[in-house]
């Protein structure tokens, strides 16, 4: 049985070391059982856990000594020295118990200054002695009702408002102290166990300071449980007095003649095997056994839960990475492939975003060749100043070859400009779906490093695929201008030409050779011309983009990268899989707090059904 309270002392000491003392959400601290002891200053509290302990170790002094909440975890050796140590000072025993006690005041202004302030941050001091059972206590600032010199007003609802924390817990079971010279109907600690376990079945009952009682008057109205009613029954105690304490009188000593008080006491003689401080602790020992055994089932259930919770939230931060080059590499090529995969399904449908490279060759290509200034450039004037200028000093005999050609040139020209933009169109689009995709590949999102190289190279390759798919649409539009459709010219020559309507054209012979009808003659057919090639252009300016820049993207946007990893250090391999340092922190957390609940688990498991 002895175990058990030695099982949850260390529960106790692990929840610590995590940072957990209670607070937001249901933690194991706070379902682990627990005796808090409570009352008024000088109410005796130090006094009584002192008795328990069967040594003077705690701090003494005037105003609020305890400042921070102590949680004292007794074990009962078989044998041997006695011997004293902190959870903050894991390697140092203190066999001396002064230094105990200065070890608390020092350790108590650490976190809380020299300042009066108080903190929730529990000290955890384990003492190892053949003289005590097992036990847990907590011994908690006294309650006050005024605050003193360099004290916050606020520090009277402060230490009720902390101590009110421990206490209304469910699993605490709350030694209310009460000094017997006092009425027990004004005494703090009773107020506020009233308060919070109004039935009183986690609360027990101590009367100090028995022979402090005015004479003629006894405290057998409390301690037989008829002044105030609990489920346990009333513990009487008597301390040390402040002259015993000035004499060092000793523990053991003062145990003794506590003992023989009773015994020999006309008022309690009767009740004398269920008074003073030993009995006490064995009261309460037994007690917490019983608590702990039957909260044991719901302790398993809390563990099991949070295991649950955090396995899930590892999950979904990921796990952590291996440690050698070999699995780092995968991990990054995995990675790459998810991105990938994403990069593709938004290209193929699966994914918005893929219809808006079809959204350029469908409406921003026709609608720029369209807009592009054949009027201009084939109006009647341009035309004559085009054709008179291929001339030369000798006029065209026949037909203006020359003349064609520049026109034809000049106009497919323009054509470069839609092409081009449209190349950049689609590469705008395919950035947008990499950044899209690095965006939605999930498995990256804690790779912040991985998801920038991933990023830039995508990006690189994306660049070089642009300037492929330029060159060949510019190739293919200079290509129309390389060699033109003999074809087309032929079958206009087979064309019946238009005879000029009689007296429509007064001027002469030279004249009407550049005359309007024939230089519009000459301005339509070339337009005619420009028209084919704008089709021609229409279909095969995709044809090459796609070509060059959507299927390369699909086949071997990552090639390069995989290329550059495939040769790169370990080092740098670990370094491409750095994460967020505070999801790092978060996943560290996560895998003591695993190990806890785990080891908790197994203990328990070991223990308890023994
Ligand atoms: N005669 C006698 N004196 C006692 C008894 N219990 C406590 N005292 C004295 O009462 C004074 C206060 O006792 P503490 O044990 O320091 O009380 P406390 O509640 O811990 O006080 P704070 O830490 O100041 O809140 C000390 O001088 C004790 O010697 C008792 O049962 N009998």
């Amino acid at each position: 049985m002895e175990s058990l309270i030695g099982l949850i002392n260390k529960i106790q000491r692990a929840c610590t070391v995590l940072g957990d003392h209670g607070g937001e959400g249901m933690s194991l601290w706070e379902a682990l059982p627990s005796v808090a002891v409570v009352g008024g200053q000088s109410s005796g509290k130090s006094s009584v856990l002192e008795s328990v302990v069967g040594r003077d170790f705690l701090p003494r002094g005037s105003g609020i000594v305890t400042r921070r909440p102590l949680v004292l975890q007794l074990h009962k050796t078989e044998s041997g020295s006695e011997y004293a140590e902190f959870l903050h000072a894991p390697k140092k025993r203190f066999s001396d118990f002064a230094a105990v006690r200065k070890e608390i005041a020092d350790e108590t202004d650490r976190i809380t200054g020299k300042t009066k302030q108080i903190s929730n941050i529990p000290i955890h001091l384990s003492i190892y002695s053949p003289h005590v059972v097992n036990l847990t206590l907590i011994d908690l600032p006294g309650l006050t009702k005024v605050a003193v010199e360099g004290q916050p007003d606020s520090i009277v609802e402060d230490i009720e408002n902390m101590v009110r924390s421990y206490v209304e817990k469910p699993n605490c079971i709350i030694l209310a102290i009460s000094p017997a010279n006092q009425d027990i109907a004004t005494s703090d600690a009773i107020k506020l166990a009233r308060e919070v376990d109004p039935s009183g079945e986690r609360t027990f009952g101590v009367l100090t300071k028995l022979d402090l009682m005015d004479k003629g008057t006894n405290a057998q109205d409390v301690l037989e449980g008829r002044a105030y009613r609990l489920q346990h029954p009333w513990v009487g105690i008597v301390n040390r007095s402040q002259a015993d304490i000035n004499k060092n009188v000793d523990m053991i000593v003062a145990r003794r003649k506590e003992r023989e008080y009773f015994e020999t006491s006309p008022d309690y003689g009767h009740l004398a095997s269920r008074m003073g401080s030993e009995y006490l602790a064995k009261l309460l020992s037994q007690h917490l056994e019983l608590v702990i055994r039957q909260r044991i089932p719901s302790i398993i259930a809390l563990i099991n839960k949070n295991i649950d919770e955090l396995n899930a939230e590892l999950d979904r931060i990921g796990r952590p990475i291996a440690a050698d080059g070999g699995a780092q590499l995968y991990m990054i090529l995995e990675l790459c492939r998810a991105f990938d995969r994403v990069f593709k399904e938004h290209l193929d449908g699966g994914r918005p975003g893929g219809d808006r490279i079809y959204g350029v060759f469908d409406h921003q290509l026709p609608a720029a060749l369209k807009k592009l200034p054949f009027d201009r450039h084939l109006s009647l004037k341009n035309v004559q100043k085009v054709v008179t200028e291929a001339d030369g000093y000798q006029p065209h005999l026949i037909a203006p070859e020359q003349g064609y050609r520049r026109l034809i040139d000049g106009s497919i020209s323009y054509f470069k400009g839609p092409a081009e933009a449209s190349v950049d169109a689609v590469h705008f689009v395919l950035k947008e779906l990499v950044r899209k995709s690095i965006a939605e590949t999930v498995e990256l999102k804690r790779f912040p490093t991985l998801s920038n190289d991933i990023a830039t190279a995508a990006n690189e390759a994306l660049e070089r695929f642009r300037e492929e798919s330029r060159k060949t649409v510019i190739r293919l539009v200079e290509m129309e201008s390389s060699y033109l459709t003999v074809d087309f010219f032929r079958k206009l020559h087979t064309e019946p030409e238009k005879k000029p309507e009689k007296n429509a054209n007064p001027s002469g012979p030279n004249n009407d050779r550049l005359g309007d009808n024939y230089l519009r003659r000459i301005g339509s057919n070339v337009n005619a011309y420009i028209n084919m090639v704008c089709d021609t252009l229409k279909n095969t300016i995709p044809k090459a983009v796609v070509y060059c820049q959507v299927r390369e993207a699909k086949r071997s946007l990552l090639s390069n990268f995989y290329a550059q990893i495939g040769r790169r250090e370990k080092e740098r391999l670990s370094a491409m899989l750095d994460e967020d340092p505070q999801l790092m922190e978060r996943r560290t957390q996560i895998a003591k707090r695993l190990e806890l609940y785990k080891s908790a688990r197994d203990d328990i498991d070991a223990v308890a059904w023994k």
